[in-house]
């Protein structure tokens, strides 16, 4: 209705000057009124049209983010979020999801408003001379081809300075954020980082200069194109009005019209640009939408068996960099078994649970869960019996409460459940201390509580704990800890590993005794088997890091 309001306007004027001139007093004063009723109409539309555009955009924006969302989820494995381009992606959609569903709305609206008018206008035109409102599509025709191309070429070059734009983010993270605001200091890194940021802005800003001068350059002759058409469409109309051919109020009219008319068009041809550009991000999300991670369910999944076995067999990996890090791993953990798994640096531990948790496939070889092939089991229920504390935990923004019920977020929430997860990872003085005990908000990002490193690492102990899980993964979990805490943990390790399999990945080797079986894996190899004591005998990989440990306490100790 908002559209046909011009084309509307300018026909009262017409017969209001027609009116005038034949001197019709009442006709004049009664399509003044009417003229004023519509211009009251139209700011009612205007507002009501603005408030449902509001309200549409911003659940349309919030459904996209939730679709966002849904998907992560279906990334079942790491492979996926690891490549380069993938974050590039995500970075498009999430600033695009900020703006773009809520700009596809209002460009919708104001796109079909304009060609409403650009219709109502023909219309009214028509009568005089068809040619005339023909003339003036016709002849902007070439700048709707060249903006469409340049929006097309600007979106383009939006999403390829992506990786760009997210440098440019990290360096002024580094250098505004509280996350690294210690080492940046120390280091003073401000001229650095700000150094960086110029380089890598001024790469993203030429690329940006070069479409902006293109624009320029491209729509100035079809700008021409569509000016002379609307000049040969007033010649014609000058010429009739002196040749005495029309009514003062056609002239009126169709010089009115002409000059709504092109003003339309464009806004119909700029508008439609923007739509075609809006209409490539969604490209884009659909995009990622269908993009898959290596990792999925199978078609048929085999439940989870109870209290299963776990076996590698002949297991080999490399990350998608295409660097071999495990070579024919086989062992056998049996179901309530206690395993530790050791081994330098990089010798390919963390990764071995990663195999588990099925964050990737092997390359060669397979792993058995209760005799099922892991690839044969449901992701999300083999995940759901495995609780874990990895080396890079999450220190989440949320309360103590939820920090630890987060573990299992379908087990309740009751006082009891959480108190003996926490005491079996010995939080219980930590939350004491904390000002509303379990309910006190933690981290920096809404204003809540910081807590120590190995503070941090307990509460990632008893997220773990909260979960009944079948299998307990625990990679460096006294990493942080003070020697008494890590006293006490291991002094609950009974208690925290009854009635499960549990698999301690830890360079303490004092710690490792305690297990049924420890695992020794070298540059991806499992080099040795046994217990403590076997291992010991066997004078081998761990012998030597066992005596290299020991060595250095004793000697510690006679000083
Ligand atoms: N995401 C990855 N992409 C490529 N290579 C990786 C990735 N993660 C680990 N690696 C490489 O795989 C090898 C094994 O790493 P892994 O983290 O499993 O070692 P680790 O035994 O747990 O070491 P640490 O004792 O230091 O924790 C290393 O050489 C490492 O560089």
């Amino acid at each position: 209705m908002q559209g046909a309001v011009p084309a509307v306007a300018i026909y009262i004027s017409k017969l209001t000057i027609d009116g005038l001139v034949s001197g019709e007093q009442t006709r004049v004063v009664a399509l003044v009124l009417v003229w004023i009723l519509g211009q009251v109409l139209g700011v009612l539309f205007g507002t009501l049209s603005q408030i449902l555009q509001g309200n549409v955009a911003e659940r349309f924006t919030a459904y996209i983010n939730l679709q966002l969302m849904q998907k992560a989820e279906e990334i079942r494995g790491l492979d996926l979020l690891e490549q380069k381009g993938f974050h590039d992606d995500v970075k498009t959609l999430q600033e695009g999801a900020k703006s773009r569903p809520l700009n596809l709305v209002v460009n919708m609206v104001f796109t079909f408003r304009e060609l409403v008018t650009v219709l109502a206008l023909l219309v009214l035109l028509a009568p005089y001379a068809l040619w005339m409102p023909l003339l003036l599509l016709v002849g902007t025709v070439p700048l709707a081809r060249a903006t469409l191309h340049l929006r097309e070429v600007g979106w383009r070059a939006l999403v390829s300075r992506s990786e760009n734009a997210r440098a440019l983010e990290y360096y002024s993270r580094l250098a505004l954020g509280i996350d690294h605001a210690q080492e940046v200091r120390l280091y003073n890194l401000f001229g650095w980082l700000r150094k960086r940021y110029g380089e890598r802005f001024e790469e993203s800003h030429r690329l940006m200069r070069k479409v902006r001068s293109m624009e320029m350059s491209r729509t100035v002759l079809p700008m021409l194109v569509s000016l002379a058409a609307v000049g040969v469409v007033f010649a014609w109309a000058v010429n009739t009005s002196i040749a005495g051919v029309l009514t003062v109020g056609s002239v009126a009219l169709v010089v009115q019209s002409i000059i709504q008319m092109q003003t339309s068009i464009q806004g119909f041809i700029e508008s439609l640009g923007y739509l075609f550009e809006r209409s490539l991000f969604f490209d884009h999300y659909f995009r990622f939408l269908r993009a898959s991670s290596k990792v999925n369910n199978p078609a048929h999944p085999l439940p989870v068996p109870y209290r299963p076995s776990i076996v590698f067999e002949k297991v080999s990996f490399a990350y998608p960099d295409g660097r071999k890090v495990l070579h024919d791993v086989s062992f056998h953990i049996r179901y309530g078994e206690t395993v530790a798994l050791v081994g330098e640096n990089g010798a390919g531990k963390s990764t071995l649970v990663k195999l588990l948790l099925r964050f990737y496939d092997p390359l060669e070889g397979r792993i058995l869960v209760g005799g099922s092939d892991l690839r044969e089991l449901r992701v999300e229920e083999w995940r759901s019996r495995v609780g874990a504390i990895f080396q890079t935990y999450g220190r989440y923004a949320f309360s103590v409460a939820q920090n630890i019920g987060i573990g299992d977020p379908e087990r309740p929430l009751t006082q009891e459940a959480l108190e003996a997860a926490a005491s079996n990872a010995g939080l219980g003085p930590v939350i004491d201390r904390l000002p509303s005990g379990y309910d006190t908000l933690l981290g920096k990002e809404f204003g809540g509580t910081d807590l120590s490193g190995g503070e941090w690492q307990k509460l990632a102990i008893a997220r773990a704990l909260f979960r009944k899980a079948d299998l307990l993964i625990l990679d460096e979990p006294s990493a942080a800890l003070d020697p008494r805490s890590e006293h006490e943990m291991f002094q609950s390790f009974a208690a925290i590993s009854k009635g499960r399999t549990t698999l301690l990945i830890t360079h303490r080797l004092a710690s490792v005794q305690m297990a049924d079986r420890i695992l020794v894996l070298k540059e991806g190899r499992l080099v040795e088997c046994g217990t403590h004591q076997e291992l010991l005998a066997m004078r081998g990989e761990y012998f030597s890091l066992w005596t290299l440990q020991a060595s250095k306490y004793a000697e510690a100790g006679k000083a």
